[in-house]
């Protein structure tokens, strides 16, 4: 394949929610720096819900959002900074504000059926002569026709690229395959996907969505990121090279990377297990899994029963603290058996 494909690194972003959002200015700087050296062509870093993402809701971040993007932006020499904006948790105000600090790419998140609150920020980031992307969250939850109808939307707001989303970590290959087919057979904007690791098949799914013509792909140091982690950089980059996808990333320095600096520092280890597969399984934010898992142990419930029901509720992302509700309804009905 001659394209070049896009990498964008979402370590430093979605990784905030593996670390609880305490990543300090010294880990930021020494990964950024390693991702930089790289080759990885966009390196995204926020609190893990985006810019106004710090709060009781979501977790507080360690460090300010001016500090995690400044350091970001003063740590590379050639990938471009992302931020990551949820209409409503961040404001244009806060997207003013990490243009002033160097950020050359936003990307506007929303639920895969409410694009129509992206406009003002999509447009706020065009105007700002920043990569616009737009970025359609837990995709599994629209079928392919109507996440088309909502991309249509963004494309109309004028993003650049769009992204189909698997936050959940629930979208099998052939769920990909017919919605990136469908972007790119409808869209003239650029694609992007996003894979998260619940079912094994972040690489795999990120591997299907760039044989059907999407040009941006995220991927993570040994898959730090939410839930069970997106596709593993150093293993997509692998895969690639064997499969001549062209892209600049050197593979044995993401290796080194993933290896020696990311998972010693990570405080749970991302990877597949009972409770991150039922991410995947009953299609749950994977961004919810140390909300469960910790309600889970505080109530003394099973973590996989809040799953369960978290995913019958169809809760979205700022729908955390339906967690507890919920972690304290099971712990009464257990009493009561
Ligand atoms: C809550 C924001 C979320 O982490 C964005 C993202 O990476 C996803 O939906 O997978
Ligand atoms: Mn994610």
């Amino acid at each position: 394949m001659t394209k070049k494909i896009i990498i964008n690194d979402v370590t430093l972003r979605d990784g905030m929610h593996a670390i609880s959002h305490q990543y300090s200015v010294e880990q930021i700087a020494e990964l950024t720096q390693l991702l930089d050296d790289s080759g990885v062509d966009i390196i995204e870093a926020t609190h893990g819900d985006g810019l106004g993402g710090s709060s009781l809701q979501f977790g507080l971040s360690k460090e300010s959002e001016d500090d995690i993007i400044r350091t970001t932006v003063e740590n590379v020499k050639n990938a471009k900074v992302a931020v990551l904006l949820l209409p409503g948790v961040g404001t244009i105000d806060h997207l003013k504000n990490a243009h002033n600090l160097g950020a050359k790419v936003v990307r506007v998140a929303t639920h895969c059926t409410e694009a129509d609150v992206s406009e003002q920020h999509i447009k706020a980031g065009l105007s700002l002569g920043m990569d616009t992307v737009g970025f359609l969250m837990m995709s599994h939850r629209a079928t392919p026709e109507n996440l088309l109808e909502q991309a249509k939307k963004m494309e109309s707001y004028g993003a650049e690229t769009i992204y189909v989303v698997d936050s959940a970590g629930a979208l099998s290959m052939d769920d990909v395959r017919q919605r990136v087919s469908l972007f790119k057979e409808n869209l003239s904007t650029k694609i992007g996907f996003h894979a998260h690791n619940n079912l094994s098949l972040g690489v795999a799914n990120s591997i299907v969505a760039i044989q059907e013509g999407a040009d941006r792909v995220d991927a993570s140091l040994a898959g730090m990121g939410a839930g069970a982690g997106n596709a593993a950089l150093e293993q997509l980059v692998a895969v690639m090279n064997k499969m001549e996808i062209s892209h600049n990333v050197d593979l044995f320095k993401v290796m080194d990377a993933a290896e020696n600096v990311m998972k010693p520092m990570m405080v749970r280890p991302v990877q597949i297990d009972r409770l991150s597969l039922m991410l995947g399984y009953t299609g749950v934010y994977s961004s919810f899994l140390l909300f469960a898992e910790r309600a889970g142990k505080e109530y003394g419930v099973d973590p996989r029963e809040i799953l369960m029901r978290i995913g019958k509720m169809n809760a979205v992302g700022g729908q955390e603290d339906w967690i507890i509700g919920i972690a304290q309804e099971l712990a009464k009905e257990n009493q009561m058996t």
